[in-house]
């Protein structure tokens, strides 16, 4: 059986193309058991192409998937059997009723007959739908029909879930119950779980790891605060000090700091001094600052978020990803 920190998927020089373009392009990556890992991308990047070969839809032009220790190529079947993928549009008989739904799908999956109605409402009340049970889809939201897709995902059991886009056109409080409950899922039952996105803020929440993914080729990867903590490296800590009243320009204090090499700018911004430093000296900034008579109303140290290395990465696809 597979531990915490054993590796579930596996990438390796992964490569497809279509004709000439590259849609995803000698890509590495290990996911380990019970990580939520979010690729995150832009439309086109490549990412659900990089999903269908995990699960031996689509066959690699170039290297290995391998997922709970099966080559996704040569063993499709096995890989399905502990794999179960959340499609970015999740479709239903809408005749039927939600239990009716989960029964079909139960039975598809080889359940047991004299288990299955047990495990169906089980698992609905899992995510929450155990009150609509009876309810016909056709009368559901976007967010529950998004649950009920869970729900089919679930009812195998699976080692890895893999959702694309789950987010997709659910209001903000749905989605933060969804992506609760999917962290609740993977710490309970240790399932890793991998989330395609291009909503960046829907997945920081959740996420463990984060691979950011343009044209084809996994540009970074790391926990949040290792990839914001590279780009404070590169691009220096900002401290904004603002004072009563717009500053002067030029302004007479700007000599006090000489004495710290750390500073590399001042920049004056109405009632705002702004220091980039080499490294954070938001302390002997803010003393400096008071022994020379300033009065200050706040202080605030830029911290990058998902939102700044996502633009980092994504510059040039920057109006692709704010429109969704
Ligand atoms: N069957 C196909 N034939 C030819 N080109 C394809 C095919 N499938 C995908 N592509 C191309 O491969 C690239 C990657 O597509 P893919 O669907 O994997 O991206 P994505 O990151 O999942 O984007 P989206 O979020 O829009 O689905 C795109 O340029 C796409 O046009």
């Amino acid at each position: 059986m597979l531990q915490i920190n054993d590796p579930v998927i596996q990438l390796k020089g992964l490569t497809k193309c279509y004709g000439k373009k590259k849609a995803v392009d000698d890509l590495d990556l290990t996911i380990y058991k019970g990580e939520i890992f979010g690729l995150l991308g832009p439309n086109g990047a490549g990412k659900t192409t990089t999903i269908l070969m995990m699960l031996g839809l689509t066959e690699p032009t170039a290297g290995t998937v391998h997922v709970c220790g099966y080559n996704a190529t040569r063993s499709p079947i096995a890989v399905k059997r502990s794999v179960g993928y959340m499609p970015d549009s999740v479709g239903f008989y809408d005749n039927m009723t939600a239990l009716e739904n989960l029964l079909y799908i139960a039975r598809l999956n080889g359940l047991p007959e004299h288990e299955i109605r047990k495990k169906c409402m089980e698992t609905l009340a899992l995510v929450g739908l155990a009150g609509d049970a009876d309810k016909k889809t056709s009368t559901f939201s976007r967010g529950m029909k998004q649950r009920l897709g869970l729900a089919d995902v679930l009812i195998k059991d699976p080692a890895v879930i893999i959702l694309d886009e789950p987010t997709l056109g659910i209001d903000p409080t749905g989605v933060r119950e969804f992506l609760i409950l999917i962290k609740q899922l993977s710490r309970q039952r240790g399932i890793t779980v991998l989330i395609s996105s291009h909503h960046l803020h829907h997945v920081q929440q959740v996420c463990d790891r984060v691979g950011i993914f343009v044209n084809g080729k996994l540009e970074v990867e790391g926990n949040i605060n290792t990839l914001s903590g590279s780009m404070l490296n590169e691009g220096g800590h900002t401290t904004t000090v603002t004072l009563t009243a717009p500053v002067p320009q030029p302004w007479p204090h700007m000599a006090i700091f000489s004495g710290l090499d750390a500073v590399k700018e001042v920049n004056v911004q109405d009632k705002d001094l702004v220091f980039t430093c080499t490294h954070d000296i938001t302390p002997a900034i803010v003393r400096l600052l008071v022994e020379n008579g300033c009065d200050i109303t706040g202080v605030h140290k830029k911290d990058y978020s998902l939102d700044d290395i996502y633009q980092k990465y994504f510059e040039n696809n920057a109006a692709e990803t704010t429109t969704h």
